[in-house]
């Protein structure tokens, strides 16, 4: 599986924002915003392109656009923050939703919500979640498009575990990752370390 950590200065200064206790929610969505901006660009850094002409006040120049612009898919909640902004990168992109929350004592994903185009083959899509843990949410998003024909995924986080990173590369799911930062562990209850605390609560508040 390659993975692409984004190790960027200007990258790695947005995520000690979202790292600091004291970012209140308006200040780490701010951040998640900028860093997705950040992630995106480098997802699609190798995105096939093609060319046409646009006429500028001088001259034709040619020009250039994806040619096959992706699917996003944020997790809800926490990947709610990161939909705007690659959006706005990507207008031509279209947008699917999945939903579910972790069982905090078996830290299994609890699914609550999917609405996704019925057929994704030839369609690259972008999977949106802040945090990849034990890989769980991830792994059964991507399980999710796969059944619908997925070939090419890629999994945008923003911090990782090495368990999750494990989880997906023994998955043989076709997915990529690209990622600000991959710490140190797992704690007892599953949470990144030091990583950045919950982020759905961190953007919106405890559910
Ligand atoms: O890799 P995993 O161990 O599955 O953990 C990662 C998941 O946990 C968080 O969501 P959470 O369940 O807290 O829901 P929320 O976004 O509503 O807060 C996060 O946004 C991922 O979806
Ligand atoms: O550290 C973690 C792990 C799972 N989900 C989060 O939001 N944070
Ligand atoms: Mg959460």
């Amino acid at each position: 599986m390659r993975t692409h950590v984004v190790d960027h200065p200007l990258a790695s200064a947005l995520l000690t924002t979202m790292r600091d206790q004291r970012s209140d929610n308006a200040t780490f969505r701010a951040a998640l915003r900028e860093l997705t901006h950040m992630l995106i660009y480098e997802a699609t850094r190798d995105a096939p392109t093609v060319e046409f002409d646009v006429t500028t006040p001088v001259a034709i120049a040619r020009g250039v656009r994806l040619a096959n612009p992706p699917l996003l898919v944020p997790v809800l909640r926490a990947g709610l923050g990161m939909v705007d902004q690659a959006s706005a990168l990507i207008p031509q992109s279209q947008v699917g939703f999945v939903g579910m929350a972790r069982d905090e004592q078996t830290h299994l994903p609890v699914p609550y919500m999917e609405s996704l185009p019925a057929d994704l083959a030839g369609v690259p899509v972008y999977v949106l979640d802040p945090m990849l843990a034990t890989g769980g949410s991830m792994l059964h998003t991507i399980e999710l498009l796969v059944a619908r024909g997925a070939t090419d995924i890629t999994a945008v986080c923003i911090v990782g575990a090495p368990e999750g990173v494990v989880a997906l590369e023994r998955s043989g799911f076709p997915v990529q990752l690209v990622v600000a930062s991959i710490d140190d562990g797992l704690n007892a209850d599953a949470f990144i370390v030091p990583g950045l605390g919950d982020a759905g609560d961190r953007q919106f508040g405890p559910r």
